[in-house]
C-alpha cells in the first residue's frame, strides 16, 4: 500500500505544519519551534501557564527567532542523540552555521560551573530558560535576532529596557511576569521587540537566552551558555541510559518517544501533560480543538506502564505520590484530570480574540471535561498501581486507601452510562470500553487486596469483577461476536482494542479476534483506525476527524496478541513512516492529505508507540527461541 505523502503540498499558510514543529522541554514546560527558527509556543514558568509566543495560534500572538537573516529553510534539523536539544545547520551564500537551541537543565558541576552560578529557588534541575547558540563552521553568515513576547495568550505586549550597560541584556515585565533576554551581541529594542544582528566568521560563536525565574539568572558568556548545553545533554542522556530500549532497528524513535513522554513530565509532582499544547486542530479549520496541558488520570497511568516497558519504573514512584496526595471528589472517586499541581478546578473559556492554528477556532484554555464522569478512570488508576506494586515488590502504605476508595467507587458506578474514555460531549451511554476498565479496576483491586492480605476484600472485588465481565459478555457483544462501541448501538469502537491489552479476553477467544479484525478492516482509513466513526457516534461535535494514532498503535498490540504479527508489523512500520521530521507525533493523522492533527506532541501516541513495539520486539525474539 502506498504511504500518503507526509505533510504533502497543501495551500500556502502562514501557520507551518503541526509535525515540522520541534519539541524542547525542561520538564517543567515545553516549547516549539519552527523549522525558520521561530519558537512559536511558550508559556512559562508551566506547562500550564499563559503563553509568552503563541504565533502558533495566532501569528501576531509573540514569536523568538534566532536564524541566519533572510534564510527560511535549513539544511537539516536533527535532535543531539538522546536529548531534548535541537541542533538545525544552516548553509546560506555566506556559509554554514549550527544553531542549538535547548530549554537547558541539568546540575552544573566542575568544569561546567563557568560563571558565578546562582541556582533558582526550589531548585530541581531546571534553569528556568530558553538558551540558543550559534556556531559558524564555515564561511561567513550574518545572523538575525527577533524576539517579540506577547503575554498571556498574546494579550499584552511587553515594554522592553536594556538592562545592562553593555546593550547585551533587555528586561521585560508584563504584571508579575518577568524575563531577561541576554546574548553576546548587542541589542536594540524596537517598539514592543528587541533585535539583534550580527556576522559570525568560521569558528565564531555568539548565544541569547531567555530567562523567567525569579533573579532573572543568565548565562553571561558564551562559555557559560555552552556549559548548560553541555549539563542538559548529560541530564538527559543520563536519563535515557537507564532504560532498556531494544537493539533494534526502531531503537530510535523508541527513544524518542521516551524523551517526549520524559519531556511532558512536570519534574516537581510527576504529572504528565497529555499534550505541550492548547488548541492544535482535529479537525482543520474545525472546532475540536482542546487544551491538553492538564493530567488526565488514564494518559498519565498508561504513560507509566509504557516506561515499565522500557524498565522506566522511577517515574511512577513520582506519579504515585501525586496521585495519593489528589483530593478527590465527595463520592471518593478521583477526577478524571487534574492540573500538574494537584489543582482541582479547569473550568475551559474561549479565547475569541486569537485566530486559531490556520483559523480552527476556538482556541480554548481549560478543559470542560474535567468534572465529567468517566468511569474508566478507575480501572487506569488501579491498573497502574499494581504494575507498580509488582514493579517494586511492595503496596505503598499510602497507597491503600485509594486502592479501597476507587474500588468502592467503581463498584457503585460500573453499571452506570457514562461520557466514555473519549469524553464525548454527547448523552452518556453504556461505553464498553468504560466497562472494561471497570472490570479492571475491580481484578486489579482483588489482586491488590491479596497482596495486602485481605482475603475478604479479595473475594468480594472478585465477585463484583466477575459480575462485570458477564454483563460486558452478555450485552457488549453485537450478533457476531463483536465488542461493539455501546449497548445500544452496532457501532465499532477502537477503544474495544483495549480486552486483549489489558487481558480481559484470552488471545485465543474467538470474540477478541473477531472485534480486533473487524476494527482493522471496518474502522480504519487505508490501514490508520478512527476511534469511532463521527456519522455513527453522538460526540456532541461536528466535523470530521483524522484517524486516531493512539488506536492505530493500539490495533498493533492487538494483532500482535492475537498471533497476527506480520500484520502488526506491517502497520507499524506504516506507522513509523509517517513520523515528523524528528520523529515526533500529534494525536491524529488524516490519511488524505498526510498531515498530523491535533494537539503536538501527544503523549497517548509516544505512549502506545512504546506498547506495540515493545509487544513486537519480544514476540520476535520469542519466535527466535522456539
Ligand atoms: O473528543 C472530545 C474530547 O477530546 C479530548 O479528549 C481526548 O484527549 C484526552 C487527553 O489526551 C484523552 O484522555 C481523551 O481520551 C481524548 O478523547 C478533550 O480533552 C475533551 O475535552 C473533549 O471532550
Amino acid at each position: 500500500m502506498s504511504e500518503p505523502a507526509a505533510q504533502s503540498a497543501a495551500a500556502p499558510s502562514p501557520f507551518p505544519a503541526i509535525a515540522d514543529y520541534a519539541f524542547l522541554s525542561n520538564c517543567h514546560t515545553g516549547a516549539l519551534v519552527a523549522p525558520d527558527g521561530s519558537v512559536d509556543w511558550l508559556c512559562v514558568p508551566r506547562f500550564d501557564s499563559p503563553s509568552v509566543f503563541a504565533a502558533l495560534l495566532d501569528r501576531q500572538a509573540g514569536s523568538f527567532r534566532l536564524a541566519p537573516f533572510g534564510a527560511i529553510v535549513p539544511n537539516s534539523r536533527t535532535y543531539e542523540p538522546g536529548t531534548n536539544t535541537l541542533v538545525t545547520t544552516w548553509n546560506t551564500r555566506g556559509g554554514w552555521v549550527v544553531v542549538r537551541d535547548a530549554l537547558t537543565m541539568g546540575p552544573r558541576t566542575g568544569e561546567d560551573r563557568v560563571t558565578p552560578y546562582t541556582r533558582p529557588p526550589a531548585d530541581d534541575g531546571a534553569d528556568h530558560m530558553l538558551v540558543r547558540t550559534v556556531q559558524c563552521i564555515e564561511g561567513q553568515v550574518e545572523i538575525e535576532l527577533y524576539c517579540e513576547p506577547v503575554f498571556e495568550y498574546g494579550r499584552t505586549s511587553a515594554a522592553w529596557t536594556l538592562s545592562g550597560d553593555d546593550g547585551r541584556s533587555a528586561d521585560a515585565v508584563a504584571g508579575d511576569q518577568k524575563i531577561r533576554l541576554q546574548s553576546s551581541i548587542r541589542l536594540g529594542i524596537e517598539g514592543d521587540s528587541v533585535r539583534g544582528r550580527h556576522t559570525l566568521s568560521t569558528g565564531e560563536e555568539m548565544y541569547c537566552s531567555l530567562s523567567w525565574a525569579d533573579g532573572l539568572v543568565s548565562p553571561v558568556t558564551i562559555d557559560d551558555a555552552n556549559a548548560r548545553m553541555t549539563a542538559t545533554t548529560r541530564f538527559w542522556r543520563t536519563w535515557i541510559g537507564r532504560a532498556r530500549i531494544p537493539d533494534h532497528r526502531w531503537r530510535s524513535l523508541i527513544m524518542r518517544s521516551a524523551l517526549v513522554i520524559k519531556g511532558l513530565t512536570y519534574l516537581p509532582t510527576g504529572a504528565t501533560v497529555a499534550a505541550l499544547t492548547t488548541s492544535l486542530p482535529e479537525t482543520p479549520g474545525g472546532e475540536r480543538n482542546w487544551d491538553y496541558r492538564y493530567s488526565w488520570m488514564r494518559d498519565s497511568t498508561f504513560t507509566l506502564q509504557a516506561l515499565h516497558w522500557l524498565n522506566l519504573d522511577w517515574e511512577a514512584n513520582e506519579f504515585m505520590e501525586f496521585v495519593a496526595d489528589l483530593k478527590p471528589n465527595d463520592d471518593g472517586a478521583l477526577q478524571i484530570m487534574y492540573g500538574i499541581d494537584g489543582r482541582r478546578d479547569l473550568t475551559e473559556s474561549t479565547r475569541d480574540d486569537l485566530s486559531g492554528y490556520a483559523g480552527a477556532r476556538p482556541v480554548r484554555i481549560g478543559n470542560g471535561a474535567f468534572d465529567q464522569r468517566q468511569n474508566d478512570v478507575f480501572g487506569a488508576v488501579l491498573g497502574s498501581i499494581l504494575l507498580h506494586t509488582r514493579r517494586s515488590q511492595r503496596l505503598p502504605r499510602r497507597l491503600w486507601p485509594i486502592v479501597q476508595s476507587q474500588a468502592e467507587c467503581a463498584a457503585r458506578v460500573w453499571h452506570e452510562p457514562d461520557q466514555g474514555i473519549w469524553e464525548a460531549r454527547g448523552a452518556p451511554q453504556h461505553y464498553v470500553s468504560s466497562k472494561l476498565m471497570s472490570w479492571v479496576a475491580l481484578d486489579r483491586a482483588a489482586r491488590l487486596a491479596e497482596i495486602r492480605g485481605a482475603p475478604d476484600l479479595t473475594k468480594k472485588w472478585q465477585a463484583i469483577a466477575n459480575e462485570i465481565r458477564a454483563d460486558i459478555l452478555d450485552r457488549g457483544l453485537t450478533e457476531k461476536g463483536v465488542l461493539r462501541q455501546h449497548y445500544d448501538t452496532d457501532a465499532l469502537d477502537a477503544s474495544t482494542l483495549l480486552a486483549g491489552i489489558v487481558g480481559f479476553l484470552p488471545a485465543n477467544d474467538e470474540r477478541l479476534r473477531n472485534s480486533v479484525l473487524a476494527i482493522a478492516d471496518n474502522l480504519s482509513e487505508q490501514g490508520f483506525v478512527l476511534r469511532y466513526r463521527t456519522e455513527e457516534t453522538d460526540d456532541g461535535l461536528s466535523g470530521k476527524e483524522g484517524t486516531f494514532l493512539i488506536c492505530s498503535f493500539w490495533l498493533v498490540s492487538a494483532l500482535t496478541i492475537i498471533g497476527e504479527v506480520q500484520r502488526a508489523r506491517d502497520l507499524m512500520e506504516r506507522l513509523l513512516r509517517i513520523a515528523s521530521p524528528l520523529g515526533l507525533y500529534a494525536e491524529e493523522f488524516d490519511v488524505d492529505t498526510g498531515r498530523h492533527l491535533g494537539n503536538f506532541p501527544q503523549a497517548f501516541t509516544h505512549l502506545a508507540l512504546i506498547e506495540a513495539a515493545s509487544r513486537i520486539v519480544y514476540s520476535e525474539r520469542l519466535e527466535e527461541f522456539t
